[in-house]
């Protein structure tokens, strides 16, 4: 499959809203706010920023002129119902960008709506559970293979034109279907539950999937926080793994034009999250380890960490997309399950190259 770049933006509002089309007595009929978080994908044509690297500036540039209305607004004045969904549509009729792929809209941390370049609104909501395990397969002296445990995180999407007839999915529905799943997993061992005896987050994921699925059939991905750093996905059919990485460094952006702040030399946080797709090890009961992928990208990480980035051999400039297509050249003989690579030199802005499937947005 063809690579295709993408360039990501992010802008934060705050704005106030009531959502009247929910029962009678509902918190959120009540006038509330929300910090809001706008996100946009799009895969942009060559030429449509102001300089070659200057796409998810612009880009971001072009989302916060675009939400510019919204912010420290009353929404039910802009639009008779603001749900995140909603919001995400008027945002995607607004934005005057080529190449759009998605638009979301994240009302909290913890749950949002995603438009894919189909039109189809996912929705999104987080969940945590704190529970011990243990993998019982993986070799002698692997970590984890002791007992030690973590702060899951699960998130259910749901497509909402796969559901058929299944008109009714909001937050609540997708709160109220994990419940009893919370009350299994939550402050217990997850080998002793029947069917997670080697749970993995690759398991785990699927064992989440064979639970719902029959009573929410708009269901389209689990995923699986195992860490902060790593997880799964799964949508029934395949599992998709991300291991993320941070690293710290400087660089200038030379094509940027005179006078521009970023031919200066300044200096990012940036994360790094490698995406692989592989069938399920049957006996390990995962795709790929993620200490393998780390185990694997140290040695590009170690060239990419506390260094200048623009004075990396063989790199052409030092921007996000240029930097994703120098990364992938030099990792991916030893990841050939890599499919995807996002950057994001700054929170939910960067690139994104893709020569797989895209699966599912993650939250910034
Ligand atoms: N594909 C999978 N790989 C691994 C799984 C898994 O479920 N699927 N699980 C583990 C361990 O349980 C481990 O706790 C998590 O692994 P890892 O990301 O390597 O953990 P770190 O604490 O080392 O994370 P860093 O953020 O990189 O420090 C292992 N692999």
């Amino acid at each position: 499959m063809n690579a295709r770049l993408f360039h990501l933006a992010a802008v934060p509002f705050e704005a106030a809203c009531r959502v009247d089309i929910l029962p009678e007595g509902h918190r959120c009929r009540r006038l509330h706010g929300h910090s809001f978080l706008a996100q946009v994908r799009a895969e942009l044509p060559l030429g449509w920023a102001g300089f070659p690297g200057a796409e998810s500036d612009d880009l971001q540039a072009a989302l916060a002129c675009c939400v510019e209305p919204l912010d420290y607004r009353d929404l039910n004045a802009i639009l008779p119902i603001p749900t995140d969904e909603n919001l995400a549509r008027w945002v995607r009729d607004r934005l005057d960008v080529p190449g759009i792929a998605s638009v979301g809209i994240q009302s909290t941390r913890d749950q949002g709506a995603d438009l894919d370049g189909a039109d189809h609104a996912h929705l999104w909501r987080r969940f945590r559970f704190e529970s011990a395990h243990r993998l019982p397969n993986v070799p002698e002296g692997h970590p984890c293979g002791r007992m030690h445990g973590h702060g899951f995180e699960v998130i259910l999407h749901a497509d909402q034109d796969l559901g058929g007839q299944d008109m009714g999915i909001d937050f609540d529905r997708l709160a109220a279907l994990w419940t009893p799943l919370h009350d299994e997993l939550h402050q217990v061992c997850l080998n002793d539950i029947p069917g997670l005896e080697n749970p993995t987050s690759e398991r785990l994921s699927s064992w989440i999937w064979s639970r719902l699925k029959p009573e929410l059939p708009a269901l389209s991905w689990v995923t699986v926080y195992e860490t902060a750093t790593a997880g799964c996905h799964f949508d029934g059919a395949h599992y998709r793994i991300w291991k993320e990485q941070r690293f710290e460094a400087a660089l200038r952006l030379e094509r940027s034009p005179e006078g521009d702040a970023r031919r200066r030399l300044h200096g990012h946080s940036y994360l790094l999250r490698l995406h692989l797709t592989a069938p399920l090890d049957q006996v390990l009961g995962w795709t790929v380890d993620y200490g393998d992928v780390k185990r694997l990208f140290k040695p590009l990480y170690d060239r990419l960490d506390h260094h200048r980035l623009d004075a990396l051999d063989g790199l052409e400039a030092a921007d996000p997309g240029s930097l994703i297509r120098w990364i992938r050249e030099r990792i991916q003989d030893d990841l050939p399950e890599l499919d995807r690579i996002d950057l994001q030199p700054t929170p939910g802005c960067g690139a994104s190259l893709c020569w797989g499937e895209l699966g599912p947005a993650l939250p910034t």
